[in-house]
């Protein structure tokens, strides 16, 4: 579904922040991009919605170059929630609202209502629904941008560091109810995310960004203590909990 080809960019000409990064989503799927501080994750998941464009390189969904799409249609396809985002003077109702505006016309139908109204009750915010975001903690913001990427009903769903301001009841619910759309509306779903932890809980597969380049791509099978400690330069073991990997730094 999500087909990434041969993705080059910098920020300036003479320095390279990523190189030949080529991976495929499948529908269904949930990708963790994992590596350290400054690897590259964020200006590739800014690459993919063409926020920032590549100077080289396809982002192929659908069989269609969404790099060569407009704006508008390329919120038809993607939905990003960005690392930070900032607060301002409407309504948590309206800002998720604002998720159908690639879809409306003239005004919001009865259609673009219920789903905002689906979201709200799923995500819990019924009793901030008539709060202005700018008056919202860290936390409650980040779940309403997460609301309103949904309200866009994506085919690819881009989150950068979803959970960071989350408490961990918050986290888990959260990358819970994405990890069930993603297979629910089998769309492709993308998140950096620091936590290897919950990225082994709700994370399909696992792409390891390192120097520039996609250092490792794949299941299960690529979360080793080598991968991890030469990505993070950290030694760990990653152990069976319950059926669950967990990795233990051991430092
Ligand atoms: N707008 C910009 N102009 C110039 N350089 C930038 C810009 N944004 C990011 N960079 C640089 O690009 C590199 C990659 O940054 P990026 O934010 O993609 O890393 P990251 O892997 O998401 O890091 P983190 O885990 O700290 O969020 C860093 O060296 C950063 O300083």
């Amino acid at each position: 579904m999500l087909k990434i080809d041969a993705l080059e960019f910098g920020y300036r000409s003479n320095r390279k922040i990523l190189d030949d990064i080529k991976f495929d989503v499948s529908n269904g799927e949930c990708v963790a991009i994992l590596g350290n501080n400054g690897a590259g994750k964020s200006t590739m998941l800014k690459c993919l919605n063409k926020i920032i464009s590549p100077q080289k390189g396809s982002v192929v969904v659908n069989e269609v170059d969404i790099l060569k799409l407009n704006r508008l249609d390329i919120a038809k396809n993607t939905a990003y929630v960005a690392q930070k985002s900032e607060g301002s003077r409407i309504t948590v109702y309206d800002a998720i609202l604002l998720g159908r505006k690639p879809y409306i016309k003239l005004a919001p139908k009865k259609e673009d209502y219920d789903i905002v109204e689906k979201i709200i009750e799923s995500l819990s915010l019924e009793k901030f629904s008539l709060r202005y975001i700018d008056e919202l903690s860290g936390g409650e913001l980040q779940k309403v941008m997460i609301a309103r990427a949904l309200a866009q009903e994506p085919k690819v769903l881009l989150l950068d560091e979803p959970t960071s301001c989350l408490d961990l009841k918050n986290q888990l619910e959260v990358l819970k109810l994405i990890q069930d759309i993603t297979k629910e509306k089998e769309i492709a779903v993308v998140i950096v995310i620091h936590d290897l932890n919950l990225a082994l809980r709700y994370c399909d597969r696992f792409l390891f960004l390192k120097d520039n380049e996609i250092f490792c791509y794949g299941g299960m099978d690529v979360m080793t203590s080598e991968n991890i400690g030469a990505v993070y330069q950290v030694p760990v073991t990653v152990q069976s909990y319950q059926n669950q990997k967990v990795v233990i730094p051991l430092t």
